[in-house]
């Protein structure tokens, strides 16, 4: 008999409370949560776990015992599988989910073409890929007058690989101000990586409903049903739209069995149906582009489900980070949250690496992040405060993109500061810097190369490095 919903965590109200990650509290502390926010909504509660076999039922009995396709499934639900990858992959790869559905997903109309100019996707050939440094602005958000939801609001920067071989990684900006009620949406060619920066997000999904808050991720399993709703009114962040194999955790090799992203800290929802009709509409990403079909119900009616493809969130804050207690600006993979690998060993069809808050102690050190050229192409965004690496002009919500072998590393006030600093401990705060890092060359696109929001001078912020050679030791 699968365990039910046994090991469901309210999750919600302790993270502002304490500024811990929510899933590192006692059970005791866990248990005397209440399960009501203080706006009076329900918090919404999970099953904890990384790529665990969940199981839920938001009904009882819905979910049958010791099979997964019986000739009559409880309550009169259809099952259904849902493959996120082959079926003869190995075991320790190997994710699906079977789900009981008042009906199956094949029942909406047929798909047509929808137009969304901003929307691109691998492979990407607009524009040449460029080895100059480039640097973004924040999209403002929607001003009164645009309305945007979260699929309307996708604006595509930069790209490689291409959806239709399973590589490479689309990577977009969102800005919403519209939640999604009667549309649902589901991307064929990738993974969802969404990394809020402003602005809740609740994700009303096939297994049920995920809150994020800015500081937290949210990953949407490619195929998987859903629809975001904005609590706050409007939102902005960032999506890894990731065409290649699905994000995993990192192996941790010396480090030992525990640190970096803990399994435990991880948050899969529980299921929550909806049994809705009306004139719907399901929009898919597929080969490259977005279609839409009318649906006469809401896709989100999955009453029960057991599997290890689940949509989940991480709150970044349970990050166990670990660096150096003696010398040197360790490579900044330490700092790997999850990976995509590719068939190359060690080196990822893409990596999301975090720069959270973290004391820096090394002795006689350089401590920012070094010059440096790197085989690797890596597009970075900020969630808020400032990034270690520079001073001025990389801005919460803003971007960069450093290409395969393009020089960069601190800007000369950084340079100036580090080299002079006293090197007591000194704790950096309030930041939240990532990158998505990608063996494949990032092309940008005709959007970002055109935006007025790409920083026409980044360049110059390495130009007041001096001439320190004096031909002296
Ligand atoms: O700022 C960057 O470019 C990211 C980065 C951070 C770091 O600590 C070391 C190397 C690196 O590429
Ligand atoms: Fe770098």
């Amino acid at each position: 008999m699968p365990t039910l919903q046994s090991d469901t965590i309210s999750a919600s109200k302790s993270e502002a409370i304490i500024g811990l990650c929510a899933t590192s509290l006692s059970e005791a502390a866990q248990k005397s949560m209440q399960n009501t926010r203080a706006d009076g909504t329900e918090a919404v509660r999970y099953q904890s776990g990384f790529g665990n076999d969940f199981s839920s039922e938001a009904l009882p009995g819905a979910l049958p015992v010791a099979q997964n396709s019986p000739q009559k499934v409880a309550y009169g639900l259809y099952a259904e599988q849902l493959s996120g990858t082959a079926f003869t992959a190995p075991r320790a790869h190997n994710r699906r989910s079977w789900l009981y559905r008042i009906r199956p997903a094949a029942m909406h109309h047929a798909f047509e073409s929808l137009a969304h100019p901003l929307l691109r996707s691998g492979p990407f050939k607009q524009v040449p890929a460029s080895p100059n440094q480039l640097r973004w602005d924040p999209l403002p958000l929607p001003s009164s007058g645009q309305v945007a939801d979260f699929i309307d609001g996708l604006i595509t920067f930069a790209g490689n690989g291409d959806p239709a071989l399973q590589a490479g990684m689309g990577i977009h900006l969102y800005i919403a101000n519209r939640s999604m009620h009667e549309r649902f949406f589901y991307d064929a060619d990738g993974e969802l990586l969404i990394v809020p920066q402003q602005g809740r997000l609740r994700a009303h999904t096939e297994f049920g409903v995920l809150d994020v808050t800015p500081g937290e991720i949210l990953v949407i399993p490619r195929g998987v049903r859903f629809r975001v709703v904005l609590p706050d009114g409007e939102a902005r962040g960032y999506v890894c739209e990731n065409y290649g194999a699905q994000f995993t955790l990192p192996e941790l090799g010396p480090v030992g069995a525990n640190g970096l992203a803990n399994v435990r800290d991880f948050l899969a929802p529980v299921a929550a149906y909806e049994d809705r009709e009306g004139n719907f509409q399901l929009v898919a990403k597929f080969g490259g582009r977005l279609w839409s079909a009318a649906i006469d119900h809401s896709p989100l009616d999955v009453v029960a489900w057991h599997g290890n493809y689940t949509p989940y969130k991480y709150d970044l804050k349970c990050f166990n980070t670990i660096n150096t207690v003696s010398f040197d600006h360790p490579d900044p993979s330490i700092f790997t949250v999850l990976t995509s690998p590719s068939d190359t060993p060690g080196t990822a069809n893409v990596d999301f690496v975090i720069f959270p808050p973290r004391w820096m102690v090394a002795e006689n050190t350089f401590r920012p992040p070094w010059f440096h050229r790197n085989v690797m192409s890596e597009y970075m965004g900020l969630v808020h405060g400032a990034y270690d690496a520079k001073a001025e002009g990389f801005a919460p919500g803003g971007g960069s993109l450093h290409n395969c072998m393009s020089g960069h590393g601190p800007d000369a006030a950084t340079f100036e500061k580090a080299s002079a600093a006293t090197l007591l401990p000194h704790r950096i705060d309030n930041t939240l810097a990532f990158m998505f890092e990608s063996r494949y060359v990032i092309h940008p696109t005709q959007f970002a190369l055109d935006t007025p929001l790409l920083q026409k001078n980044y360049l110059a912020c390495w130009d007041g490095l001096k001439k320190n050679f004096t031909g002296q030791p």
